[in-house]
């Protein structure tokens, strides 16, 4: 049996694919209540992972056990609790999505007839579909199948939900939807469960992390742990000079009108600055980034993580535009 709050446990969890090594005895603890960033580059083992816990792939060796049932054995007590969403999400092209959820509806285990239309509604509204869903899938867009995905993942008011890259082909706003829907379910009580390649999305979004690299588990901790203040504060004064003259021997790093302080108290520095009349015009403390953490616990980081360091800029660069009222409406 899983310990009482956990959500997912695997113990050794390992698959080969003949004799490549894709998922390497991964120990993973979701508690209920997590918002659970799986974060890992393109090609580290994510989708895998993610499949054995649903009961898809069979493991080479090592446990998983989800909702307290081992799988794959317990995947027909417990499926009907978890939501999933696995890459591009499956549907019937010809029918609408409003169709392919009512057909989903049926064929979940004890599924009744009563109120499934205002399942599907509810569901539809949830994402975004609410008014679009005469269309047949197979004139969605791709932001518009992975909603209709979420959808699916949500009509029976999952305890857990599992999803693979679920902002994948969304615009901006759409991934701004997805995490205010995600975070609104897990404040009712879901526990969530989200693989990711995208530093940016899971630094917002999610309670805890675990990073893969290459198949292992090379952290898993809370965010807030991982990004505790470094003990540095970082100053910005229009009155360079006199505050490197007070702060002296205390200075790590300075540039231009940014000045990096060792060993520093905020608001004691704050204080000092002000007595001795220096314009504080910011001071933080410092913290890293899940950037750095990632980038210093994974082998492969630099390159591959720099994409997405640069995928996730452009997306900054979007959502600034997009708060500014110039970029599009939701596409679906
Ligand atoms: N059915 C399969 N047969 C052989 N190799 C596979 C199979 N599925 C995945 N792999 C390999 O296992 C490794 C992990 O793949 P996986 O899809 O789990 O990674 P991922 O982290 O989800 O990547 P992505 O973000 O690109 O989907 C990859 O090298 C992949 O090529």
């Amino acid at each position: 049996m899983t310990a009482p709050g956990l959500a997912i446990r695997t113990a050794g969890l390992t698959k080969y694919y003949g004799r490549f090594l894709a998922v390497d005895a991964l120990d993973l603890e979701v508690r209920e209540g997590d918002v659970y960033g799986f974060l890992g580059a393109n090609g580290s083992g994510k989708t895998t992972t993610v499949r054995m816990l649903l009961g898809l792939v069979l493991a080479t060796s090592g446990t998983a056990e989800v909702l307290g049932r081992a799988m794959p054995g317990g995947a027909p007590d417990v499926l009907p609790e978890v939501g999933a969403m696995i890459e591009a999400p499956a549907a019937y092209p010809h029918l609408s999505g409003r169709a392919n959820l009512a057909l989903f509806d049926a064929m979940g285990r004890g599924s009744r007839r009563r109120g499934r239309a205002g399942r599907v509604d509810d569901a539809l509204d949830r994402v975004g579909l609410g008014g679009v869903d005469g269309r047949p899938v197979r004139a969605y867009s791709l932001g518009m199948r992975q909603r209709l995905g979420l959808a699916n993942a949500l009509i029976r008011r999952p305890r857990l939900l599992v999803l693979d890259e679920p902002t994948n082909g969304l615009d901006p706003q759409g991934i701004r939807d997805i995490r205010a829907l995600l975070l609104e379910l897990n404040a009712a009580g879901t526990t969530v469960f989200v693989s990711s390649h995208l530093l940016l999305e899971i630094e917002q979004m999610c309670t805890r992390v675990g990073v893969l690299d290459r198949g292992r588990l090379v952290l898993q901790e809370h965010l807030d742990d991982l990004r505790a203040p470094t003990g540095r504060v970082v100053l910005r004064t229009r009155d360079v000079a006199d505050a490197r003259r007070l702060l002296d021997h205390r200075i790590d790093e300075a540039r231009d009108d940014r000045i990096v302080v060792r060993d520093a108290d905020p608001a004691a520095l704050a204080a000092e600055l002000v007595r001795a009349g220096i314009a504080v015009d910011e001071l933080v403390a410092e913290r890293r980034s899940l950037e750095d953490i990632v980038l210093a616990a994974t082998s492969a980081g630099s390159d591959t993580f720099a994409r997405d360091r640069d995928r996730d800029r452009d997306r900054d660069r979007d959502r600034d535009r997009d708060a500014t009222g110039d970029a599009a409406g939701v596409s679906a």
